[in-house]
């Protein structure tokens, strides 16, 4: 009889057709939306469809990601895809990690977050500024179904933040190997060694 557990389970594919993208992140969604492309799904934000933003009680970004993706999957009885994502810094023993968006204040605003980081490590004026950007992806179906990705890259912070063109952390992040902060780069480039673009190729290699 097969089913006594001990195989893997097969991951479940994705079919064309409608997909939630279950954030009310406006810099997410755009980047979630240009790594989807081409590949035949109709893709909707939580926010078009006025989902609410669940709270994020997880205590590890896959059980933020698998919670607001289960919650996006069962109010709008489509798949739904969430990311729960954050920069670690290693001197500040993994902060703001989760807390990532949390630090940006009711106002979200990144700033305010970079500003807290900056103070932080100031005391630690010797201490390494490795850091790096984690994205879990979790892709819940109305049936309960999940799956779930982890992406990171790795780099270091550097001050004054630099550039305009990302969102979130992206000014105060030099990825390792690279001159350009996140903040500096076109969004392709950064989807091509960002935490988000390596979850989605994980992804992508598993569910298409
Ligand atoms: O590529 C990134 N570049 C810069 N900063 C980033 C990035 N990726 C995550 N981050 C930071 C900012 C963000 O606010 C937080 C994620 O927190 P997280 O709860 O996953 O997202 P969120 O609250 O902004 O939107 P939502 O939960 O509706 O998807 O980490
Ligand atoms: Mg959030």
């Amino acid at each position: 009889m097969s089913g006594e557990g001990n195989e893997p389970q097969a991951i479940r594919k994705l079919q064309p057709g409608k997909l939630v993208i279950a954030s009310h992140n406006a810099g997410k969604v755009r980047e979630i939306a240009a790594l989807l492309e081409g590949r035949g799904l109709d893709v909707i934000s939580a926010g078009d469809l006025d989902l609410p933003e669940p709270e994020e009680t997880g205590t590890t970004f896959v059980m933020n990601a698998e919670l607001k993706a289960r919650a996006a999957a069962d109010l709008s009885g489509l798949p739904a895809l969430a990311d729960d994502s954050g920069l670690c810094v290693d001197a500040l023993g993994g902060d703001p990690g989760i807390f990532s968006a949390r630090w940006g204040g009711e106002n979200k605003d990144f700033n305010h977050a970079m500003g807290l980081v900056e103070d932080k490590l100031a005391a630690q004026p010797d201490a390494p500024r490795d850091a790096h950007f984690v994205c879990a992806l979790a892709l819940a179906w109305p049936d309960g179904h999940v799956e779930w990705f982890e992406g990171r890259v790795d780099g270091t912070l550097v001050w004054p933040p630099r550039g305009t063109k990302g969102h979130g952390y992206d000014p105060v992040f030099l990825p390792i190997g690279y001159d350009i902060t996140f903040g500096e780069m076109d969004e392709p480039a950064k989807n091509e060694i960002s935490h988000r673009g390596d979850a989605f190729r994980q992804m992508v290699a598993a569910v298409f």
